[in-house]
């Protein structure tokens, strides 16, 4: 039994294994490791007899890296057969003799001898038949000047909030838009402690009759001015209304003086409970703390704005409509009314970005020692100051004067990062980046949670999971779920970064919008690190969804299997 041998088709490790070669910083090159050693080896203590010996040693170009708790991968262009005994221990071990990038311990990178290896057998790696990506490191064409990534530069065909501000501090009114590709929304703000009659007049004239005031809780509180629907106080996406008012001054409260004087009354500090009557047709606003950064309304981005004017914390804001049908107004119709009427119109995507780059979001909680199977790394623990958050960022080396850092500012994906889900590339990214990382003595891996799935949730994406095994791919499956195909942002990462002291980076990603996103927040990309892991069966069609419709970029077009 000994004796007989059979040939076997081996589905493992045995890949080109590539590591970045940055020994010119100006010019990042991916190599392949030179020839390594790698012994087939089992315990031999588990048999009673010791089972025969295959060819224990070969040759090859290397081992690829992959997440421990990956199955194996195989390749279709480097040698896969090899004899071995009938049997092979299910437990045998893939060892690399000598190499270079794994450390010191001569294990293979990223591959702990009992986990990976355990789990070896050549059926279960079916599933995983890898092929050769091309690796190129381009990064020609990839770079955006400084204005494009900048939170002050607004979005095309719209004013800045630069503008928006020196506006309202002359008591001029402002359109703010709420979404340019959804459902469009504008509306008239402007500063209450500056309202008009004739100001009224032309909101009345152009808005839909309906003038609202966005008001601090602790002012509706002075004036007693309760919700009208309490129960709609924890649903993010509605307004909240307080009951209406009139301003005891007024007639009928109908018209533009006296909506003017009512509104006037709501924002003076001397108005008391007994200064309005109730209903009214007036309707005082609840604005949510945190403004924009909590929820994109146009409550919150009127009373953001007035108070970025330095002006005391009451907007006044009206939808605009079409005058002819009454009809909600287009993006077109708000831009023609913006020229004719010499009026500054602004995203409250726009103003979202101006705050994150200007005001402080994370709060460092903690640090602490972190020896990884990559090495020994410092972990950062930050707090969202918004919504309370904590994400990490994992450090290595001395980030000394933060000139060309090497960073990767990785998305958090609970089933490739934990689960080595085949479904995806993040949990090999995140590996590799560790391991790049560590390779080069200095870095930070910021790892940023609340992006799953993209920013959609744990949840939603194991849904478009379901929808892509019925055909949609990943944009799709976020589209009919009722999402953005990205939602993530990335200025808690931007503000990780600049409180560790990165100042211009090396940014470690595929995807070009990431590096659009890391711009701005006082931090410069000075070139683009690829980041490339195999691709598989089981990941090949969404990373050729991420290159065709998302912009990723690859070496190569990513070939059927
Ligand atoms: N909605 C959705 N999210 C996914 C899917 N697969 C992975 N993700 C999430 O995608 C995020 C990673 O984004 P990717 O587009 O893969 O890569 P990237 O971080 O933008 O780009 P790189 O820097 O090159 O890695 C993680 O938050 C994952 O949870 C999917 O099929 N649908």
């Amino acid at each position: 039994m000994d004796n007989v041998r059979h040939t076997y088709k081996i589905n493992c490790t045995i890949h080109k294994h590539y590591f970045l070669d940055i020994t010119n910083k100006n010019k990042p090159r991916y190599k392949s490791h030179p020839q390594q050693e790698v012994v087939l080896s089992s315990p031999t203590t588990h048999h009673r007899h010791p089972p025969p010996s295959p060819p224990t040693t070969t040759t090859m170009d290397s081992i690829i890296f992959h997440h421990p708790l990956f199955p194996p991968f195989t390749t279709t262009k480097h040698p896969s057969s090899y004899t071995l005994p009938k049997h092979p221990p299910p437990n045998f071990t893939l060892r690399s003799l000598g190499a270079t990038a794994a450390g010191d311990n001569g294990s293979v990178p990223g591959v702990s001898n009992s986990t990976a290896g355990d789990n070896f057998s050549p059926e279960n790696s079916q599933n995983f038949k890898t092929i050769e990506a091309e690796i190129t490191p381009e990064t020609v064409d990839f770079f955006v000047s400084d204005a494009e990534g900048d939170p002050d530069c607004p979005s095309d065909g719209f004013s800045s909030v630069g503008d928006a501000l020196s506006s309202l501090r002359r008591g001029k009114i402002v359109i703010v838009v709420d979404d340019e590709n959804g459902d469009i929304e504008g509306n008239f703000v402007f500063p209450a402690c500056f309202t008009s009659p004739e100001t009224i007049g032309f909101v009345m004239r152009y808005g839909s009759g309906i003038i609202s005031v966005g008001m601090m809780l602790e002012d509706l509180e002075r004036l007693n001015l309760p919700l009208m629907s309490p129960e709609n106080e924890n649903n993010s996406l509605a307004p909240s209304f307080t009951i209406t008012v009139d301003s005891i001054d007024t007639t009928t409260g109908v018209s533009a003086l006296d909506r003017a004087k009512t509104i006037l009354a709501l924002a003076s500090r001397d108005s008391r409970p007994e200064s309005f009557r109730r209903p009214g047709h007036v309707f005082p606003l609840k604005y949510r703390a945190g403004g924009v950064l909590r929820r994109a309304g146009h409550t919150e981005a009127s009373v953001d704005l007035v108070t970025l004017a330095g002006l005391d914390a009451v907007s006044v804001l009206s939808t605009i409509v079409n005058p002819e049908d009454g009809s909600i107004a287009s993006l077109d119709r708000l831009k023609t009314l913006a020229l004719d009427h010499d009026i500054p119109i602004v995203l409250i995507t726009d103003l979202i970005r101006y705050r994150r780059k200007r005001e402080r979001l994370v709060e460092k909680t903690s640090i602490s020692r972190l020896p990884t199977r990559w090495g020994v790394f410092e972990a950062h623990c930050y707090e969202n100051k918004l919504d309370g958050t904590e994400h990490i960022a994992v450090v290595k080396g001395d980030i000394g004067d933060g000139r060309d850092v090497l960073v990767r500012v990785h998305s958090e994906c609970l089933t490739g990062d934990i689960f080595g889900s085949g479904r995806c590339d993040c949990g090999n990214q995140l590996s590799l980046a560790m391991e790049i990382i560590e390779e080069s003595g200095r870095g930070v891996l910021v790892y940023l949670r609340g992006h799953e799935g993209r920013g959609i949730g744990l949840g939603h994406k194991l849904r478009a999971y379901n929808l892509q095994d019925l055909g949609h791919d990943t944009v799709e499956a976020n589209l009919e779920l009722g999402f953005a195909p990205d939602a993530r942002e990335y200025g808690i990462g931007a503000q990780m970064l600049r409180d560790i002291g990165v100042q211009t980076m090396r940014l470690m990603t595929n995807n070009p919008a990431k590096f659009t996103g890391l711009k701005g927040y006082g931090l410069a990309i000075v070139e683009r690190v690829p980041v490339m892991t195999p691709i598989t069966d089981e990941n090949r069609r969404y990373l050729e969804t991420k290159r065709t419709k998302m912009g990723h970029i690859y070496g190569s077009d990513i070939p059927d299997l």
